[in-house]
């Protein structure tokens, strides 16, 4: 299977000024990857060397087993920047013919299916359009040719969340045709739900990639449970990967890492009555990352 992002060593200055190190990474067809950091970790950098709209300053880049240089391996692709500029002047749906037919053709009647999903207004100027109502249209142009390999950088940015959820719910049908798509984001939470593996960037520099499954296996929560009677505390003490536990009458709360298996079979014992787990904070598995990292760059070990 030839993947649809190839990267080795692939590095980027702008004169002096890092925008991405040394990255290697691989996507493959059919995959969700969301692409996390904060602002000026790299992200856009990525981007725009995958679409060739900048060039690396050493490394090498394919996509969908291509060159991204070559027309052809562009046109199989759906881009959403993320300083989206639309001719102020145009409707949405002049814009949208245009860029279908420019494309090789687009059934109108996919742009409008699209259209009334996120609930977008095509019959205005452009001018007239909120920026989240702009950022529907942008989603529009980037998914309407039903590209193999979609490109979105900071894709829910300003939507609300009605559409944002009809935007995951896309993603998803992209994922199910064996399609592939690249979101980035500064916000775990916009991407952990739709993503298959999640990558972190930070300063130019890839720190994790990791399967969302594993990250939230991995992940650390709080968990509270309510019983019919008075539970007894040493029916919960020393259960593997369950700590700062509480006991107090008929209610149990302690934090899990990794499975609640053990505290689930234990609290089986007796008559349940409400059980709150909170989802799980992948932001500070993302932090152990992010500060590793810092202690092997900014304190490096004398030798
Ligand atoms: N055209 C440019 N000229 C000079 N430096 C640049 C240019 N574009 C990006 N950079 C620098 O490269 C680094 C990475 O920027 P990049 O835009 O890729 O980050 P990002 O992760 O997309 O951040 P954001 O979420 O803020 O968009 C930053 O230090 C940025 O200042």
């Amino acid at each position: 299977m030839t993947a649809v992002v190839q990267t080795e060593g692939l590095t980027k200055y702008y004169g002096k000024r890092r925008g991405l190190e040394d990255l290697t990474l691989e996507i493959q067809p059919g995959e969700v990857f969301g692409y996390l950091g904060p602002n000026g970790a790299g992200k856009t950098t990525t981007i725009r060397l995958l679409l060739d709209v900048i060039r690396p300053t050493r490394g090498t880049v394919r996509v969908l087993g291509g060159d991204p240089r070559e027309p052809a391996t562009r046109a199989r692709m759906g881009y959403l920047p993320g300083d989206l500029v639309l001719e102020e002047r145009d409707r949405a749906i002049d814009y949208l013919r245009f860029l279908g037919r420019a494309r090789g053709g687009v059934p109108a009647a996919r742009i409008e299916a699209l259209a009334e999903r996120f609930d977008a207004d095509l019959s205005v100027p452009m001018r007239k359009l909120s920026k989240g109502n702009k950022q529907k249209i942008g989603l529009i142009q980037a998914f309407m040719h039903e590209p193999e390999f979609v490109i979105l950088d900071e894709p829910t940015a300003g939507l609300d969340p009605l559409v944002q959820q009809e935007f995951l719910a896309l993603v998803r049908e992209v994922r199910t045709s064996g399609r592939t798509v690249l979101m980035s984001s500064h916000v775990l939470a916009e991407v952990e739900n739709v993503s298959d593996r999640v990558g972190i960037v930070r300063a130019g520099r890839l720190v994790a990639v990791e399967n969302v499954a594993v990250l939230r296996e991995k992940a650390v929560r709080r968990v509270e449970l309510h019983f019919e009677s008075p539970v007894p505390r040493d029916a919960f003490d020393d259960l593997p990967g369950v700590r700062d536990l509480r006991v107090e009458g008929a209610g149990v709360s302690c934090t899990i890492d990794g499975r609640p298996d053990a505290l689930i079979k234990a609290a089986a014992r007796f008559t349940v009555v409400h059980l709150v787990s909170a989802e799980p904070d992948l932001e500070e598995i993302f932090l152990t990352y992010y500060s590793h990292e810092e202690a092997h760059h900014d304190h490096p070990q004398p030798a």
